[in-house]
């Protein structure tokens, strides 16, 4: 993500200074960076006098006159609590100190920092360069200025920069959750992975989940796993495979990490990339789910296409009420434009939550039902109460749910 960030800040005209660890990333980061930067160049026309200079350095030190820095190290907490604590010491007291993090509490990366006000979240979306969101996400402890400063600095990459609170995923990727879970258990029943993607690009995603995943990296999720204590040396020994505290856990994309397949980055993961970028379905993939099925006692069955579509998009709209609910995002336009700007929701169909109404909320609400009586173990498909509550007031249209909202407590 750092490389991509860097082009971002470069083309807008701001200097930038790029830190890495290890003389070989550097050089690796440094490589992809100029290469990025000359299509960006040839395509857009732009002259390099145009674009903000990016000088590579392993001395973290070199930060200590910048106004703002992007953290973007692993998805880790522990690391990026030394790092804003490093940071702390190395920059100056009113730089604002961003966090590139897919999900982790700001507040307790922001406990790090001498100045945990001026810690604000910049969320990009793979590839940064590229996707125009930007989720600011403000701690409880974050100041105006921060959100202010962070919502400017999008303005200036080009990018649309939406304020969200402060939870496990944020908006986006929050609710990229339960509809990233229900692709897995669709492989357990019985998909492919190509089959899941052709349904959702038919619908019209830019890409299907799949290719999403391979694209981001699975370690993200991986580490995020891990950090929740759902996979790796914090889950208790004896853990039923399939189970996590009695609901149902899919270990499919924890069982591809371990054995290196990491997506596009490591030429395998959900698909085989044999040519960069190119996704072919995978026979070792084909036969590995059906030993995991059979590892498994489960009887694998012709998933269709409504159902494949249906159980991806309901329960990511499902946690998009959730989220207005709790006041993480100040409204179901903003989820709509995070979802059409970051994620490659189909722009003619309007962003999850006005497709939800599109759609018709009893039919929605109706259709989570019937699937969380099918799978009574996965409750992230029972139907959220705001749900419910638009449907018992006669489906509303969206610009009216607003004012149901604020009767909630809001985080922003
Ligand atoms: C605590 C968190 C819990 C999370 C749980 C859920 C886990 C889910 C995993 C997510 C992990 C976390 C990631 C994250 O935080 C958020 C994300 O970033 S999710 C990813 C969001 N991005 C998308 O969904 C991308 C959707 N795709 C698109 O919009 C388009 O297909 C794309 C823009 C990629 C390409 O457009 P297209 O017109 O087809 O292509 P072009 O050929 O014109 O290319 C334009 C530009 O893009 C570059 N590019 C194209 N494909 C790729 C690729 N596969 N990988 C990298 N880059 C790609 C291409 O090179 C061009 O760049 P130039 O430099 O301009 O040449
Ligand atoms: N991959 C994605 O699609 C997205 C990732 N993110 C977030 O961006 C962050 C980075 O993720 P990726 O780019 O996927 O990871 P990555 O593994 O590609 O890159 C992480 C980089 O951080 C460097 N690094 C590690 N420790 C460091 C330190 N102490 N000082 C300087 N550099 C250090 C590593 O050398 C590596 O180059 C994570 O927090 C992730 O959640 C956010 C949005 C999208």
């Amino acid at each position: 993500m750092g490389r991509g960030i860097a082009v971002s800040l470069s083309r807008a005209g701001i200097p930038v200074i790029a830190v890495e660890t290890e003389q070989k990333r550097l050089k690796a980061g440094r490589k992809a960076v100029n290469s990025m930067l000359t299509r960006e160049s040839q395509k857009r026309g732009l002259a390099e006098a145009h674009l903000g200079s990016i000088s590579f350095t392993l001395d973290l030190r070199k930060l200590r006159d910048t106004d703002l820095v992007i953290e973007a190290v692993f998805e880790d907490m522990a690391l990026k609590k030394q790092i804003f604590s490093k940071l702390s010491s190395v920059c100056r007291p009113d730089a604002l100190l961003c966090t590139n993090t897919s999900g982790l509490n700001i507040d307790e990366i922001a406990s790090a920092a001498s100045r945990p006000e001026l810690v604000v979240g910049t969320h990009f979306f793979a590839p940064a360069h590229v996707m125009k969101l930007l989720e600011v996400v403000c701690g409880p402890r974050t100041s105006p200025v921060a959100v202010a400063t962070a919502m400017q600095l999008a303005k200036r990459l080009e990018k649309i920069g939406v304020v969200v609170g402060n939870c496990s995923g944020f908006v986006g990727n929050r609710m990229m959750r339960p509809y990233t879970e229900q692709a897995y258990y669709l492989l357990e029943e019985g998909a492919r992975p190509e089959e899941v993607d052709l349904v959702l690009e038919e619908f019209g995603f830019a890409m299907g989940i799949f290719r999403v995943m391979d694209l981001s990296g699975l370690d993200v999720g991986w580490r995020s796993r891990k950090e929740l204590g759902l996979t790796g040396p914090k889950l208790p020994p004896g853990t039923e495979a399939r189970s996590r505290g009695g609901r149902r856990y899919s270990p499919l994309p924890d069982i591809l990490c371990e054995s290196g397949r990491l997506g596009q980055k490591t030429g395998r993961g959900w698909y085989l990339y044999e040519k960069e970028r190119v996704a072919t379905p995978d026979p070792w993939l084909q036969s590995f789910l059906e030993d995991y099925r059979s590892r498994f006692g489960i009887q694998s069955r012709r998933v269709g296409q409504d159902e494949i579509l249906e159980r991806c998009l309901y329960s990511l709209i499902n946690e998009g009420f959730r989220i207005l609910q709790e006041g993480i995002a100040a409204s179901p336009e903003d989820i709509d434009v995070i979802y059409v700007s970051g994620y490659g929701w189909p722009r003619h169909r309007g962003g999850p939550m006005f497709y939800a109404w599109m759609v018709g909320l009893p039919k929605v609400l109706d259709k989570l039902e019937h699937y969380h009586r099918t799978h009574p173990d996965i409750p992230n498909l029972a139907p959220s109460s705001m749900l419910r509550k638009l449907v018992a007031r006669g489906s509303p249209p969206v610009h009216q749910w607003r004012a149901l909202i604020q009767q909630h407590s809001s985080q922003l």
